[in-house]
């Protein structure tokens, strides 16, 4: 689907080259979520996700991570809600993850590293009318993020991580249908800090409205291990690098205020 385009997928490749920084960026993520500085925000509306697994397409490994793609042609899996005017297009999902289960997240609250962070991208469908549009505008992209510890075994993710075996190299991709993204969701999803930042990789924009849950969800160590047996490498190159690790350092706030939907 459009949001995972070429340009995108290009540049996504693990030590991918370019700046760590975006040229000029002031508005960079992840950052390190201080909880003590997060301004509680009373006008915070809760967040509306409304999925519809049918929307759901496909499965594939694009050499920086998993993606889990939806039809975006049509406003039928939407976010709206919280910070957010306008309406939003689930376009994706995937994840970052470590080595070990010592580290993996991308944000981080209060210095603690989580070992595995979801996100699931969405874009402006009320402004813009297709994902690459989007990605280039300053309220284009709604990413919800949401902390994995590991813990009881997740019964929704277990689907997924089934057929991650078919998806170990580079660029290969299978058909993944009816997967419900909300059973990846905590339980309590009104409690979130929010912030403007950017994409964790490349083209790095200055694009997104960040909704990081504050309640994690729970996999088992064995579920997270899959996620480690897949590949940044296609299955042509004589070394095969794991997909493990694959997350950006934290970026500076910049003067940037955290808001949070709670007290
Ligand atoms: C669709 C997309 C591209 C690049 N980076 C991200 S991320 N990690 O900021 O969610 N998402
Ligand atoms: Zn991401």
């Amino acid at each position: 689907t459009a949001c995972s385009s070429k340009y995108v997928l290009s540049a996504l490749h693990p030590m991918w080259q370019g700046p760590l920084v975006a040229p000029g960026g002031n508005r960079q993520s992840p950052i390190d979520i201080r909880v003590r500085k997060s301004v509680f925000d009373p006008h915070l509306k809760p967040l509306t996700p409304d999925y519809d697994p049918r929307t759901c397409s496909q499965i594939w490994n694009n050499g920086y991570s998993f993606l889990v793609e939806y039809d975006d042609t049509t406003d039928k899996s939407t976010l709206k809600g919280g910070p957010l005017e306008d309406n939003f297009r689930l376009c994706q999902f995937h994840f970052h993850w470590g080595e070990s289960n010592a580290w993996g997240s991308e944000h981080t609250v209060d210095r603690r590293l989580f070992p595995a962070e979801l996100h699931m991208v969405h874009w402006n469908s009320d402004k813009y009318s297709r994902f690459e549009e989007a990605v280039m505008e300053e309220n284009g992209l709604a990413v919800i993020g949401v902390f994995l510890k590991i813990g009881k075994r997740h019964e929704g993710l277990q689907k997924l991580v089934d057929v991650l075996p078919a998806v170990r190299h580079k660029d290969s991709v299978v058909e993944f249908t009816r997967f419900d993204p909300a059973c990846l969701l905590p339980s309590n999803i009104d409690d979130y800090w929010t912030y403007a930042g950017s994409l964790t990789t490349p083209p790095l924009t200055e694009a997104v409205t960040w909704i990081i849950m504050k309640q994690h969800i729970e996999v088992s160590h064995d579920q997270l291990a899959v996620f480690r047996s897949l590949l940044f490498t296609s299955a042509e190159e004589e070394v095969q690098k794991s997909m493990v690790n694959n997350f950006r350092v934290q970026q500076s706030l910049q003067g940037r205020t955290v808001r949070s939907s709670f007290t």
